[in-house]
């Protein structure tokens, strides 16, 4: 990177390592997951630098093991969500006068330390706590983090440097200020980058934060926090305030300091939060921006000339990577009868021999689902499935939380295209398949639109540039990434900046320069070089 002051210069983006049998790296994330198994992390609330024990903790389990504990950490309560708000506000005003480079040469730092000597630590907590495998941790932990990091901090510079037209007789500048007040941070549990980039984006660009981690999360976030720390970050820019949302989400939104809510999680969760925002309206200094990224019943609609090998693969792992627990995941599918009956045997053949176990065992592609409640949910979607008439299951379908959160990969096939599991957001491993007459195409290009109230992710699998176009037109709202021969999950940043529109959010797609104006108030100054000392318009002399 190169002249701060004109502008960084464009990031790449950072290399997925394979940690193939016998590589260092391989062995230094083994050594990692051995080590944080046999420690017990304390994780104590953090504001304004100061580690706050309190009496009210939760245990960390691996949800692929309950026998393994890894740690606690400490709940905020009402007093300490005040107090982490009274520190934000008070530094707030030094963090937003530091030279704008200084602040992004912190998160550039953050970028190198992941990048480098913390990367099998945030991995390897990222496997244990929220039970990924290596090659699922490591786009998102070490690569999607990293890429946050760098990216926000060029297309802010970008921003900066975007000043209006000046003259001879005025200069004009666009000053960009932070928010006045502070952002509230609340991410989901199933992407440690994005624990990590929801406060830190609004920190940026010279907010202070208050960062409420996922209660699933809380392990590898607390290490992202601990990582910021190291980078340089000065106390109280982000306070770390783990516990219940439900006890402290209306505490914070009620505050009148609330500059913005960066969000993602799901539908419900921000459904709340923005009907108690419009509740506290008229208490508020300014109106607070609502960023959110939420749920999606993302699909995956093949014509009948699609690739039938990358289908199949599509379908695989953009349905079960991370046990399909992605807001992208496939989760329908839509299915030309002729294909179908191309491709069944080799899809259901795969999925069945998908590897369940552990994140310890690197050859097993399913963990475990995150905690007993996903575990409930996602398997009563399975036993309806089983017990309907309108449904079959095809592969998988069963499940065993004895030792572990564990669900088999499940296909179901839908007789019905409303049929519940080719509507509803299951946030699960269990992809519906509709099978359509290939002569119906446009109308079953309409029913996908119409099925489900989201609008997040979506793919065409099609070799027929005609049918391409058509679902790309007909679909123009139901998906914020729409791909083309391609699973509709892994987005990379600055590459397929990610986020969707409908019951999906404000797609305000995060990592990109979008997501950063939310954080900034610009005001523009305008200086009269030479102030005219007449108020007479010329027309009004007389001849
Ligand atoms: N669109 C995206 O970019 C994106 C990305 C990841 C996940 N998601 C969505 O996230 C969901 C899964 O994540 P989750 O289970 O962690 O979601 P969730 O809504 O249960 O929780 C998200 C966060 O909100 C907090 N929370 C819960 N109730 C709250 C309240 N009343 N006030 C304040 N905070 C509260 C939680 O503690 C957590 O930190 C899925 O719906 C998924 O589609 C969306
Ligand atoms: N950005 C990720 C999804 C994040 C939500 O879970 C993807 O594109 O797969």
């Amino acid at each position: 990177m190169s002249n701060r002051i004109l502008g960084l210069e464009r990031p790449d983006n950072e290399p997925i390592y394979n940690y193939e049998p016998g590589s260092k790296r391989r062995k230094e994330v083994k050594r990692q997951l051995k080590k944080m198994k046999e420690e017990f992390l304390e994780i104590p609330v953090v504001i304004g630098g100061k580690e706050i024990k309190t009496d009210n903790t939760a245990e960390i389990k691996c949800p692929h093991d309950h026998s393994t504990v890894l740690g606690q950490y400490h709940k905020a309560d009402e007093e300490l969500v005040q107090q982490a708000i009274e520190n934000s506000m008070e530094a707030k005003a030094e963090w937003a006068s530091m030279d704008w480079e200084d602040r992004v040469a912190i998160f550039d730092r953050a970028a190198a330390l992941l990048a480098g000597p913390w990367r099998a630590k945030i991995n390897a907590a990222t496997m244990l706590a929220q039970s990924k495998n290596i090659f699922q941790a490591e786009i998102d932990a070490a690569c999607e983090l990293i890429d946050f990091f760098r990216f926000n901090n060029y297309y802010l510079s970008q921003i900066y440097q975007d000043q209006p037209a000046s003259s001879e007789t005025e200069i004009n500048k666009m000053e960009y200020r932070p928010l006045e007040g502070f952002v509230f941070a609340v991410p989901p549990f199933n992407f440690t980058s994005i624990g990590g980039n929801l406060p830190s984006a609004p920190a940026v660009c010279g907010n202070t934060v208050l960062w409420k981690p996922a209660s699933t999360a809380v392990y590898s976030n607390y290490l992202i926090f601990k990582l910021l720390e190291e980078a340089g970050l000065p106390a109280g820019v982000i306070n770390f305030i783990p516990g219940s949302g439900r006890e402290i989400g209306p505490e914070v939104i009620a505050d009148s300091r609330l500059a913005g809510i960066h969000f993602t999680g799901s539908t419900a969760t921000f459904q709340y939060m923005w009907e108690e925002v419009g509740r506290n309206i008229k208490n508020y200094d300014s109106y607070p921006r609502i960023v959110g990224e939420t749920g999606g019943k993302d699909f995956v609609f093949a014509h009948k000339s699609a690739d039938p090998e990358a289908l199949i693969t599509a379908l695989v792992r953009g349905a079960f990577e991370y046990q399909g627990q992605k807001c992208s995941a496939a989760s329908r599918a839509y299915i030309p009868h002729e294909l179908w009956d191309e491709i069944s045997e080799d899809l259901i053949q795969q999925v069945e021999d998908l590897k369940v176990g552990p994140v310890e065992d690197f050859t097993n592609f399913i963990n475990a689902v995150i905690d007993h409640k996903a575990f409930k949910d996602i398997t009563e979607y399975i036993d309806h499935a089983r017990e309907s008439a309108d449904a079959k299951i095809l592969a998988g379908g069963e499940y065993d939380d004895s030792n572990g959160f564990y669900i088999d990969p499940t296909i179901v096939l839908a007789e019905e295209p409303d049929y519940k599991t080719m509507v509803e957001e299951i946030f699960g491993p269990v992809l519906t398949i509709y099978l359509y007459d290939s002569e119906e195409y446009e109308e079953t290009l309409k029913l996908c639109d119409n099925t489900s109230p989201y609008g997040l992710t979506g793919a065409i699998f099609s070799k027929d540039r005609e049918a391409t176009v058509k679902a790309r037109e007909t679909l123009v709202q139901a998906a914020g990434n729409f791909y083309i021969n391609d699973k509709p999950t892994g987005a990379v940043v600055g590459r397929q900046p990610f986020g969707g529109a409908r019951a999906s959010g404000t797609n305000d797609k995060a990592g990109s320069k979008l997501n950063l104006y939310r954080w900034i108030s610009p005001r523009t100054i305008k200086e009269n070089l030479v102030p005219p000392k007449d108020y007479s318009y010329p027309f009004m002399e007389d001849k």
